[in-house]
């Protein structure tokens, strides 16, 4: 039988200077809203899956800054864990992780409370096992929960790719995105759309995918999209990535592909940012202070004549830009199109305690994303100033 246990212990601040306090400074000005705070209406990621797959594993390490190691200590889940993102986070939602023998038939288990509100389902397959079972599973959740709620965006993690090599990776890969969309169409359900992802606790992939899953939840990403995109143009940057800092993940980057490589380095980036913010940035008397602040930025020169140029943005969120040394040269203008980015993305997350009508409000499903409290109003973007030479 399951139950739910609310709010889950996170996973306090431990002196190591890579891992964050719950109260980093990341919390909500005057959180007198009740839907936010109580955290029951917020919408849901659910990570589901057989026993052991690696749910609470991907669920600590991404949001939690376990690491892989240690998750070989988690204990098996025998209860639906909630855990609230709000507090950590830009992207404020939910997280569901389910145990792994949970039974759809029990009549405990409310599958209209469970997928109702949930805006991504997101179903685990251990890559290392043999997964006939698991495909099983995935068609019976997939299709329970589709006929609860067709917006749900479905993501299957083939994890653990780790201990497989490349070809054995690609061919997994190819059979159970083949399987699964076999079973649905045998099914008549052929207007399931499922997403599938190749991921591991021990790079970068995992953070990489959450993204994936994130970004479609969140409705302005267009916008974000297209900002970078000209902010790269007229700064002459090769790519930019906006950064949820805690959980880095990307909420949004330009349209170019993203290469792996540049993501990790990125992603060590921010790592180099806070530990160094966190060791010499804050003076003992600075009880209140974060380690990222309208202070933060931080400039990597590699020695491949590539630049790593990171900013601020607001406390949840930073701008990392990748671009060639030599077009760093003219920094002045790369600062000022930045200034007017943050501008447009102030204005695309407006206050969330200014009165709105109704139609503003953000759907079902979708994350309210705050600036330090806002949700979202498109607004006329600013125009940057170029980079051409003349
Ligand atoms: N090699 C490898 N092992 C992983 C990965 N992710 C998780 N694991 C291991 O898989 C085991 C099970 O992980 P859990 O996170 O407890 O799995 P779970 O799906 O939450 O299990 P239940 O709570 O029983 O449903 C642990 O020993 C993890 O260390 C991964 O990406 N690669």
């Amino acid at each position: 039988m399951s139950s739910y246990q609310d709010d889950e212990e996170g996973v306090g601040f431990d002196g190591n200077p890579s891992s964050f306090p719950k109260e980093f400074g990341y919390g909500f000005d005057g959180d007198n809203d009740v839907s936010l705070s109580t955290g029951e209406h917020k919408p849901r990621i659910l990570l589901m899956g057989l026993r052991r797959s690696g749910k609470s594993s991907i669920q600590k390490v991404v949001f939690h800054k376990m690491s892989p190691n240690e998750t070989l200590f988690l204990e098996s889940t025998n209860k639906i864990v909630k855990d609230d993102i709000n507090n950590s986070s830009f992207v404020q939602f939910q997280i569901w992780d389910f145990p792994g023998q949970i039974d759809f038939i029990d009549s405990t288990f409310d599958s209209d409370t469970i997928f109702g509100g949930c805006g991504a389902l997101v179903f685990v397959i251990d890559a290392q096992d043999d997964y006939g079972e698991a495909l099983n599973k995935l068609n019976l959740t997939v299709t329970k929960a589709y006929k609860v709620n067709p917006n749900i965006k479905f993501e299957v993690f083939i994890h653990k790719v780790d201990g497989l090599g490349d070809d054995f990776k690609m061919e997994s890969q190819r059979d159970i995105h083949q399987r699964a969309t076999d079973d649905l169409n045998d099914a008549g359900l052929d207007k399931i759309h499922l997403s599938f992802h190749l991921t591991s606790i021990y790079d970068h992939s995992i953070f990489e995918a959450f993204s994936k899953v994130v970004q479609k939840l969140i409705p302005q990403l267009p916008i974000l999209e297209n900002l970078l995109n000209i902010l790269n143009t007229n700064s002459a940057i090769e790519k930019s990535f906006l950064f949820d800092v805690v959980s880095k993940i990307y909420i949004a980057t330009d349209s170019t592909p993203v290469d792996m490589q540049s993501y990790e380095l990125c992603c060590d980036m921010i790592d180099v940012v806070i530990d160094v913010s966190w060791i010499y940035g804050i003076k003992e008397e600075q009880q209140e202070a974060t380690a990222f602040d309208e202070q933060s930025s931080s400039l990597i020169k590699l020695n491949n004549g590539t630049v790593l140029y990171l900013r601020e943005v607001n406390r949840f969120l930073a701008l990392v830009c990748i671009l060639r040394e030599d077009n760093f040269d003219r920094k002045g203008i790369i600062d000022s199109n930045f200034l007017s980015l943050r501008g447009a993305i102030q204005q695309v997350f407006e206050l969330r305690n200014k009165p709105q009508p109704s139609s503003m409000l953000t759907a079902p499903g979708s994350p309210i994303m705050t600036n330090g409290g806002g949700t979202i109003t498109p607004q006329p973007l600013p125009s940057p100033i170029s980079n051409e030479t003349s």
